[in-house]
């Protein structure tokens, strides 16, 4: 797998700080389609049933099963899983697009299971927008009018929302365009049009629904640079929903591996990729170029008096491929260095071991276990 070195955000570098209220706050989440859904999360022995088990059963689909996360402010929040494994339906579940059968469903401290009609609109419409994989937008209007759709819908009288609608145009890129039909779009500038629309609205979370599957690789990978760079001018909090690994280690700050309606595993690339929480996640991660995603922090040991004071300097959110370069020119170990600190160095051993996917327990010179999480680290 070729995974060209992620355009990392500044903020990734914080992403192990937890936000003290979160976005979103799930717990014991489940979804079940199908008759009597109502009496699957509560029964233990059909809520311990697998879901072949309990299709045969009941006739249910267990969609979502007792799931629970954060989504914190700021941060990209990708859903990731093979087909069928939930990832929709518990993004929809967020906004209840799709109607939660059990668990708890929180935005900002309030409870999406107890709005009404009104406040669920209100949530839709300004606080979490959707961008869909098929754009849905409005083929006989303008790029301009479709971007300014959803804030006629909010009631913005007409001057002020053709005047956001071309801010937004402009800062997806498609500044030019304002009066072409969808129809004389490709498929990336109509999913540009769709990101645009999303934001015109100003919603504090925009939920992304695998929204560029539809489009051929190169488009698909501008995409995910505009989305990149939306989240570093913007800070916006994102969930994406995606079943593409390669985009999900490319955008998240942190990764929900979803198998059977189950979130198997949630962390950081970096802890997915170096410490798969079972046989399941190993395998699909298992062709990642590690040294790509793995930074200098797992394979940091301490350093010796004359270490410290020399060498090449990094980045404690520098890639092992980076390392590696640093480390090739200059014939010798470099210093991570954080605020003018030496926090340890990093070695072509213990590099090669990253690469290798071998850890190395302990290494020379009184040097303690690599800082990388510990097996399991992230699981929920
Ligand atoms: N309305 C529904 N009625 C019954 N079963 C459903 C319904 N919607 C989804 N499911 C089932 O729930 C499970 C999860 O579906 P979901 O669409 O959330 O998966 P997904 O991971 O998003 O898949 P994909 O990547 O193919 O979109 C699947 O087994 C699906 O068949």
């Amino acid at each position: 797998m070729a995974l060209a070195a992620p355009a990392r955000r500044p903020a990734d570098d914080d992403s192990s700080t937890p936000s003290a209220t979160p976005v979103f706050a799930v717990d014991g989440l489940w979804k079940v389609f199908g008759p009597g859904a109502d009496r699957v999360p509560a029964d233990p022995e059909l809520s311990a049933l697998s879901p072949a088990e309990l299709r045969e059963r009941t006739g249910c689909t267990a969609a979502v099963r007792d799931v629970s996360f954060d989504v914190r402010k700021g941060e990209v929040f990708v859903v990731m899983g093979l087909s069928g494994s939930g990832k929709s339906t518990l993004v929809r579940c967020l906004t209840r697009l799709v109607e939660p059968t059990a668990g708890t469903v929180a935005i900002d401290g309030e409870d999406v299971r107890a709005m009404d009609r009104t406040r669920l609109r209100e949530l839709r419409r300004h606080r979490a927008a959707m961008v869909f994989q098929h754009f849905g937008l409005l083929p006989h209007r303008t790029v301009l009018d479709n971007v300014a759709y959803g804030l006629q819908i909010q009631g913005m009288g007409r001057a002020e929302r053709r005047e956001r609608a071309a801010e937004m145009v402009a800062k997806v890129g498609l500044k030019g365009m304002e009066q072409r039909r969808p129809g004389q779009l490709s498929g990336g500038q109509r999913q540009r049009v769709g990101l645009a629309r999303a934001l015109a609205v100003d919603p504090e979370v925009l939920l992304f629904d695998e929204p560029f599957s539809a489009l051929d690789p190169l488009i698909r990978r501008d995409m995910q640079e505009e989305v990149i760079r939306l989240h570093r001018e913007e800070g916006r909090t994102m969930v994406f929903i995606t079943h593409d690994l390669q985009e999900a280690l490319r955008l998240g700050d942190r990764i929900a591996l979803m198998r059977d309606g189950r979130i198997v595993q949630l962390g950081t690339p970096e802890e997915i990729v170096g410490s798969p929480a079972d046989d399941y996640v190993r395998e699909f991660v298992r062709d990642v170029p590690r040294e790509q995603v793995m930074t200098v922090r797992s394979a940091m040991r301490p350093a010796s008096a004359e270490e410290a004071g020399s060498g090449p300097a990094l980045s404690p959110g520098a890639t092992v491929a980076e390392a590696i370069e640093a480390v090739a020119r200059a014939g010798a170990p470099a210093r991570v260095m954080d605020k003018g600190r030496c926090m340890g160095v990093v070695d072509s051993n213990a590099l090669l071991g990253v690469v290798a996917g071998v850890t190395t327990a302990t290494r020379g010179r009184g040097g303690t276990a690599p800082n990388g999480p510990g097996p399991g680290a992230g699981t929920v």
